[in-house]
């Protein structure tokens, strides 16, 4: 049978390609220098080989000129050019890459790699001309050649004249539409921009005519992270960070990467000092600048980073990336899974050795971002944990600073079962819990947890080196003479507690004699997974959950206040009933937890003063 190729129908195929492989308009600029560059590199290449060649970087550059007034915008180089042949072949055939077939031709050596590769991003300059004119003279070529063409009705090729070996390209900019504004690619600064924007790192100079300035270079040209680590200094860095916008402030680390191996890749990370305004709101965006080859893909790419790093700026140059045909990344690809796998353990070694070796500017760190990381402990259902803990910070009732878990569970006395926090607004506001006197009176330390995500991020943990964690408001503390002590008290007063659970009754779940207080009369704790500090919390959320934890209200068998309570349980009832609500109210605003009735309570106190 005879096999029939298929038929391009080439005019509807230009106009596809035009109107709907890129997002942007712009980036026909980024298209064409890209372009350009590689005519240049082209020279280079051959030179290497050729020795009636000489390459000398200053003879080449490339230059744009926008002319409003006509509506031409040129992009000029001086490149290896084209001849009628590779005119014809590379611009009247969609889909074909002069550039690639070089490249086979030139295995690069040296990190000048081209950036063609798909054949159509010539074509992008149509999204913003109604004509493109082409005039090319190749190098070693005595004539020059002109390829025109208005898009989709095909193009012209004929001689021309032109002095020097190169390309220039001129665009006949469109008119403005209702939606459109072409008028801004006339315009030196928006021009400027998006050349800094995509283009800041190709090798050659890119010049322009702006205002009284002629040929200013615009670009930066040496990609800093393409640079020996052992040529930059601090300062340099610092001027990236900030000349690249990605903060106002002076960056706390900076990580410079140069990886090879299973995947390729240059990156410059920093770890900022202060919180962006936005960060910890929707409207924030995480990620990477992304390069491939130098130029610029995707100025956030969220898929380099882990949530729990979200706050590290910087970028990331790859050629291993597989790009699509708009240059725009292809998604789920393999290698920028293993680009930010590797991203995510540099930082985290980063951060560990911040730790261990400048501890100040690591709290200093963790002020700003320490959030974040317990976040991190507790999304995706705890599955980043383990590589979290080791940089959790908490402050410490025995250094009275922020201490790391290891250094807790290191000191720990051997008869010491549990880890133990408690939780509040505060420091000052902790350090007064009657919950915590058993702990503290024991000698052993207690973290404090002032931020409302922490106790959500610890029961993520549940433990640390097989240390249970322990709220010293809940359940049973572990410490063993408290136990048989006030076990006595529970099983002699059984019936007084009853009565005074049932006094209670929809406010607490039990009433019981209290084994962590030492010096003050009562306190609130919790029965089950939800703590107080959590009921307050999750009731403070939007969409309210309405979650209650189950309050026990502890009396203290020692205290002098529990004698009257048994006094009044054989005697009188009301007053009884009096203390109970007096007990209780008191035990509320300990918690800093609302009084149902704050007129009842005056009331009740005026009641045992008169
Ligand atoms: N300024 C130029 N100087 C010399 N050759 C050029 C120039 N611009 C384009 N070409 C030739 O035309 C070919 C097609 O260009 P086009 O931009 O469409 O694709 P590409 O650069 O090869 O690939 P990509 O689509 O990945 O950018 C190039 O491969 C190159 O051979």
């Amino acid at each position: 049978m005879e096999k029939k190729q298929f038929q391009a129908e080439s005019k509807r195929l230009l106009e596809m390609m035009i109107n709907s492989i890129y997002t942007q308009k712009e980036i026909f600029l980024r298209e064409l220098i890209s372009n350009a560059s590689d005519a240049i590199d082209k020279i280079y290449y051959k030179a290497l080989t050729d020795s009636t060649l000489v390459f000398d970087q200053d003879h080449y550059y490339i230059k744009v000129t926008a002319d409003a007034e006509n509506r031409t915008l040129t992009i000029r180089d001086t490149g290896i050019g084209m001849t009628e042949e590779e005119l014809e072949a590379n611009l009247g055939v969609i889909a074909k890459s002069g550039s690639l077939a070089f490249k086979r031709e030139h295995e690069s050596k040296d990190g000048h790699d081209l950036i063609g590769q798909f054949g159509v991003g010539f074509y992008s300059a149509f999204m913003v001309a109604d004509e493109v004119i082409v005039r090319s003279r190749a190098l070693g070529s005595e004539r020059a050649y002109q390829w025109q063409s208005t898009g989709a009705e095909g193009y012209t090729i004929e001689p021309c004249d032109k002095q020097d070996v190169g390309t220039e390209i001129l665009l006949k900019i469109k008119e403005n539409t209702e939606d459109e504004n072409y008028d801004e690619y006339l315009e030196p600064y928006r021009l400027k921009a998006i050349i800094k924007k995509y283009s800041d790192f190709i090798r050659y100079p890119i010049k322009m005519d702006i205002a009284d300035q002629e040929d200013q270079t615009l670009n930066s040209m040496v990609p800093i992270w393409r640079k020996n680590k052992n040529e930059l200094t601090p300062a340099d860095y610092e001027n990236f960070y900030t000349e690249k916008h990605y903060g106002f402030d002076k960056p706390i680390k900076h990580i410079h990467l140069n990886v090879e191996g299973s995947v390729t890749y240059q990156a410059i990370l920093f770890i900022p000092e202060t919180i962006p305004f936005d960060y910890y709101s929707k409207e924030f965006e995480k990620g990477l600048e992304l390069y491939s080859n130098g130029v610029l893909i995707m100025d956030k790419c969220s898929d380099l980073l882990p949530d729990h790093f979200s706050f590290v700026k910087g970028m990331v140059d790859s050629d291993s990336l597989s790009l699509n045909i708009s240059r725009e990344l292809l998604q789920h690809d393999r290698q920028l899974k293993l680009i930010a796998k590797n991203i995510a353990g540099k930082i985290k070694s980063q951060l560990l050795s911040l730790l261990k070796d400048e501890r100040e500017q690591y709290e200093k760190f963790y002020n700003s971002f320490g959030r974040q990381l317990k976040f991190g402990v507790y999304s995706d259902f705890g599955a980043n944990k383990d590589a979290l803990q080791d940089l959790l910070l908490f402050h410490s009732s025995k250094e009275q600073k922020l201490v790391t878990l290891d250094e807790y569970v290191s000191r720990m006395p051997e008869d010491q079962k549990y880890i133990y926090y408690a939780t509040g607004d505060s420091i000052e506001r902790i350090e007064k819990l009657p919950q915590t006197e058993l702990v503290t009176d024991k000698g052993y330390e207690l973290l404090y947890f002032t931020d409302d995500i922490d106790e959500f991020a610890i029961k993520m943990l549940m433990t640390y080196k097989d240390k249970e964690f322990k709220n010293v408001s809940s359940g049973d503390l572990g410490i063993e003479e408290a136990e048989n002590q006030t076990q006595q008290e529970q099983q002699e007063n059984q019936e007084l507690f009853a009565y005074m659970t049932t006094q209670l009754s929809g406010k607490v779940t039990n009433v019981r004699a209290s084994k962590r207080l030492k010096k003050h009369p009562v306190c609130l704790s919790t029965e089950g997974d939800v703590t107080i500090e959590m009921e307050k919390i999750l009731n403070a959320m939007p969409n309210n959950p309405s979650v209650k934890a189950n309050k026990v209200l502890e009396i203290n068998p020692q205290h002098e206040v529990f004698h009257s309570l048994k006094a009044a349980f054989e005697n009188d009832k009301e007053k009884l009933n009096l203390y109970t609500a007096l007990l209780y109210n008191q035990a509320l605003l300990i918690e800093g937890l609302p009084l149902q009735d704050p007129v009842e309570f005056t009331n009740d106190i005026c009641k045992i003063m008169v």
